[in-house]
């Protein structure tokens, strides 16, 4: 992963930042119930350590910040579909456990405060490590903690915060903050690992099939209906027959060889998958299907035209490939267009292979 990876999501796949955001959603549900019933199941505890007045105040305090707390539990499940409303959520959240802890040493002023109390900003700063955030978000929200913290610290002080106390909390808040922060970048890692683990095929690094066709829904969704997409599915030409003739190994040389070649010819950000054992699948948006026929015939060409050497030893294989191309708009149906894809390819197979078909002159 590299480090622009970490910093902002706009270096994220769409596809990547919506899974990561429905990530973030469910654990910022699973915390907010928790500290609605932590914040609740704690005044019987208050009821035993605390004095009476002390007592009247905070269960209602926790009461009302459980109450302030609880629209975000229905309110989690539409973040997943914006991102700025999951920010949003999330320094709600901060604001409103911030000002209850305010409220909870403000009653202490003058006396001892208990520890729970003192130690709260430090507890919320660990919990909050479980969500996924990227660096930038990560390290605002642990600022912002830190600033709400101590502006709140020294305004209860009435201003008299001693150097040595100040130094104290900064250095305090500034671990944590950094404990929040770092926790949070694992939890990023860890997500993208995964994701990248599953939606990739190990030999090629390619997409593979299941991201492939959520990305084609994707453009399918946005696509406008005066501007077409195109799919292309490419099957190698007696693939087994290499397989049997040169080994396995040359037969993984040549998937990944055919799969670099789609690449150099349409952009390392093209949307190609592998589809299946010897077939790649390309997505080609805002392209109709003649450009998509043309595109497909220069991607035959170039597969065509470079032989691949055997990595055992210095034999040389030429590849060809029979491509089935369809062009999709608004209406189309996904499994429509993929079925008909591939009457496309079996089109082209039927005629002799290597060559390219489209699908309304398919079969
Ligand atoms: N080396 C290698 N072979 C694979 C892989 N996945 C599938 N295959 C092989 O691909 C071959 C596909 O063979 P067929 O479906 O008969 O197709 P074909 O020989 O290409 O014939 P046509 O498609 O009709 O031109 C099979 O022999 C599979 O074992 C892979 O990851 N690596």
């Amino acid at each position: 992963m590299e480090l622009k990876e970490y910093w902002s999501d706009r270096y994220h796949s769409r596809d990547f930042k919506l899974t990561r955001v429905g990530v973030v959603a469910i654990r910022f549900r699973w915390l907010v119930t928790l500290l609605i019933i932590g914040i609740a199941g704690w005044i019987p505890m208050d009821w035993l350590v605390l004095d009476s007045a002390h007592f009247n105040l905070l269960w209602k305090t926790r009461l009302i910040t459980g109450a302030m707390l609880t629209p975000l539990l229905p309110l989690s499940y539409l973040c997943k579909l914006n991102r700025r409303w999951m920010v949003a959520s999330i320094y709600y959240l901060v604001g409103v456990m911030l000002a209850f802890n305010w409220v909870a040493l403000w009653s202490f002023q003058g006396e001892a405060v208990p520890v729970g109390y003192l130690a709260f900003p430090y507890f919320l700063l660990g919990l909050l490590g479980v969500l996924p955030l990227q660096l930038q978000s990560s390290i605002k929200l642990a600022l912002t903690i830190s600033l709400l913290v101590l502006a709140s610290d020294y305004w209860l002080d009435h201003g008299s915060l001693t150097n040595g106390v100040l130094v104290d909390r900064v250095w305090l808040l500034l671990s944590f903050g950094l404990a929040m922060v770092w926790v949070q970048c694992g939890q990023l890692r860890m997500l993208l690992d995964l994701y990248r683990e599953s939606s990739r095929d190990p030999l090629t690094r390619l997409m593979n099939r299941r991201l492939f066709v959520r990305q084609l829904e994707q453009v399918r969704y946005q696509s406008k209906d005066e501007r077409p997409y195109s799919l292309l599915l490419l099957d190698l030409d007696r693939f087994k027959r290499i397989n049997d003739d040169f080994g396995h190994l040359m037969g993984d040389e040549v998937l990944v060889t055919v799969a670099n070649t789609i690449l150099d010819i349409l952009g390392q950000d093209a949307m190609v998958a592998r589809y299946g054992g010897e077939e790649f699948m390309v997505l080609l948006p805002d392209t109709s299907l003649s450009q998509a026929l043309r595109q497909a015939e220069t991607l035959r060409l170039a597969v065509e035209s470079q032989p691949v050497v055997s990595p055992l030893d210095d034999r040389e294989v030429n590849v060809t490939i029979s491509v089935g191309v369809v062009e999709g708009n608004k209406d189309s149906q996904v499994q429509a267009l993929l079925r008909q894809a591939d009457e496309a390819l079996y089109a082209a197979k039927s005629r002799g292979r290597n060559c390219v078909m489209p699908e309304r002159l398919a079969a």
